[in-house]
């Protein structure tokens, strides 16, 4: 097959006893082109340029591994040029893209399209951009071309109708050759805030610059850390800087699955392998490609799974449930518990063999408390999102407030902190947040939790002190607080 035979009634089916609509084999959905214009408006004034950025190419390069999937497994191509070729025509059929006359799909000098549903819609709803806008193209582009290729192609835009030029380019190289600019494109699975991770903790920036550094080799990485510290996050820190950071990052919660089911979402399984098995399933060992897989709550694996994730780790193949041939994996793991698992080992209900194959590198997640630091910065960032997700403006933070933020003990770590922000602004009243907006028990009289507010305060002062050896300035910024709000307390008696 070439790829100008591909044409839309090969590809769309229309299942008209549900309602559903089918392309190249995948459920789709037909979504009005303005409304997509209008999405990316709100995305725009909810995250920012760059955000929006990110997440819209990575939306794009989702699309585009799925349809370089597709494409592979459904039909039989002349060549790996035809299969190639078959991702602008996809483009094309799918409604996204134009090519301009006389010119062909990617090639070495790029794709020309002079007509992209993207660059017309920012036109149409946020007007003349300074820089080029398909983001989404971009993303599916990359993902097309890293799947079909096998390695990390990146595709960046350097000619925009959006931005005011006659046409769009698209320009299509291996990640490597783009120096600095190959990280322009945000692969899938990339946090736009992951990014940049603000913190003032010297644990914390100690974990963060061994992130960095194992992110650049290929080990298994152990995550540990109390519920909620931003084991999540930094598995996809660890994948974003990664070579692999085009390519999918999945998240398999170990925990919430039951046994059977966790073997097939995790090896996939053959049609007829198991009853309700109506057709051959992906696990996500194999969907991760050349990603990463985050195994979050490896701790709670059953005996029998472990011997299984063990098997396929160290053979670096899995079977199929139902199946008898291996497959390779090409996936890296990364795996994350809140459970002391060495004791799970001296327990045995851990396998020391699983425990070391996993921890190759073993990273672990300060609590919130044990960086009090970053609380009042971080409570302030998630303080902006939340009112920046909700449409209101940005709020600051009384002075009671913080005394409360910073005496509270976080059993819940950075997602309680979290929670807490989205309330505030959610209930705040005017542009300040009151501790009346805080939850009850970060509201709580102090007295509650034994010692005065006050004397908490002091005691936090005087630790942030002695660490720095009586350095205020120093301290005070550890504290999150001004130097002359430290001095006004050390006054009153702190
Ligand atoms: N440094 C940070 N800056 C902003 N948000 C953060 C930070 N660290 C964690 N978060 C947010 O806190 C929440 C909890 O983080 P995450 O899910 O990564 O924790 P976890 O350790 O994986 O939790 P669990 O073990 O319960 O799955 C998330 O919404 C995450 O975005």
């Amino acid at each position: 097959m070439r790829a100008e035979d591909l044409d839309i009634d090969t590809l769309l089916a229309a299942d008209d006893r549900v309602g559903a609509l089918h392309f190249a084999g995948q459920r789709a959905v037909i979504v009005d082109a303005a409304a997509l214009g209008a999405l990316r408006r709100e995305l725009l004034a909810a995250l920012g340029t760059a955000g929006a950025r990110a997440l819209l190419g990575r939306f794009g390069h989702v699309q585009g591994w799925r349809a370089a999937e597709a494409m592979r497994s459904r039909f039989e191509w002349d060549s790996e040029h035809a299969i190639r070729d078959a991702g602008g025509r996809v483009g094309i059929l799918q409604g996204m893209l134009r090519l301009a006359p006389g010119t062909g799909p990617m090639t070495p000098e790029g794709a020309t399209v002079d007509d992209s549903y993207e660059a017309e819609q920012h036109l149409l709803h946020c007007g003349k951009a300074e820089e080029p806008v398909c983001w989404t193209l971009a993303g599916f582009a990359s993902g097309y071309l890293s799947c079909v290729e096998q390695r990390d192609i990146v595709v960046l835009e350097d000619r925009c109708v959006g931005r005011g030029d006659p046409t769009c380019r698209f320009l299509a190289r291996p990640r490597e050759a783009w120096g600095s600019r190959g990280s322009v494109h945000s692969p899938p699975g990339v946090d736009a805030v992951t990014d940049e991770w603000e913190t003032r903790s010297p644990a914390m920036r100690r974990v963060l610059e061994l992130a960095r550094r194992v992110a650049a080799v290929d080990s298994n990485v152990l995550l540990l850390g109390a519920s909620g510290t931003g084991k999540d996050r930094l598995a996809r820190f660890i994948h974003a800087r990664s070579a692999r950071a085009s390519a999918p990052f999945l998240a398999l919660h170990c925990g919430a699955i039951a046994e059977p089911l966790l073997e097939s979402e995790l090896f996939g399984h053959a049609r007829g392998a198991f009853t309700g098995a109506s057709r051959d399933r992906v696990g996500m060992l194999e969907a991760a490609g050349r990603g990463t897989l985050f195994l979050d709550e490896v701790g709670e694996m059953s005996p029998a799974m472990q011997v299984k994730l063990l098997r396929a780790l160290q053979q670096r193949e899995l079977r199929r449930v139902g199946e008898n041939h291996a497959r390779p994996i090409h996936a890296r793991v990364v795996a994350a518990t809140h459970r002391d698992l060495a004791a799970a080992v001296e327990d045995g209900s851990f396998r020391r063999d699983l425990y070391y194959r996993l921890r190759v590198v073993e990273l672990r997640l300060p609590s919130l408390a044990a960086r009090r630091e970053d609380i009042l910065p971080l409570a302030r960032s998630l303080l902006a999102a939340a009112c920046a997700r909700m449409g209101r403006e940005e709020m600051s933070l009384g002075t009671d407030v913080e005394d409360r933020l910073l005496c509270h003990a976080w059993p819940g770590n950075v997602r309680e902190l979290e929670n807490a922000m989205e309330r505030a602004a959610a209930l705040a009243v005017g542009p300040m947040v009151e501790v009346s907006d805080l939850p009850e028990d970060i509201g709580a009289p102090p007295a509650a939790r034994g010692g005065s507010l006050q004397q908490l305060e002091s005691a936090a002062i005087a630790a942030a002190l002695e660490r720095h050896g009586g350095h205020q300035q120093r301290a005070a910024a550890e504290l999150g607080i001004s130097p002359s709000t430290l001095y006004r307390r050390l006054r009153r008696g702190g």
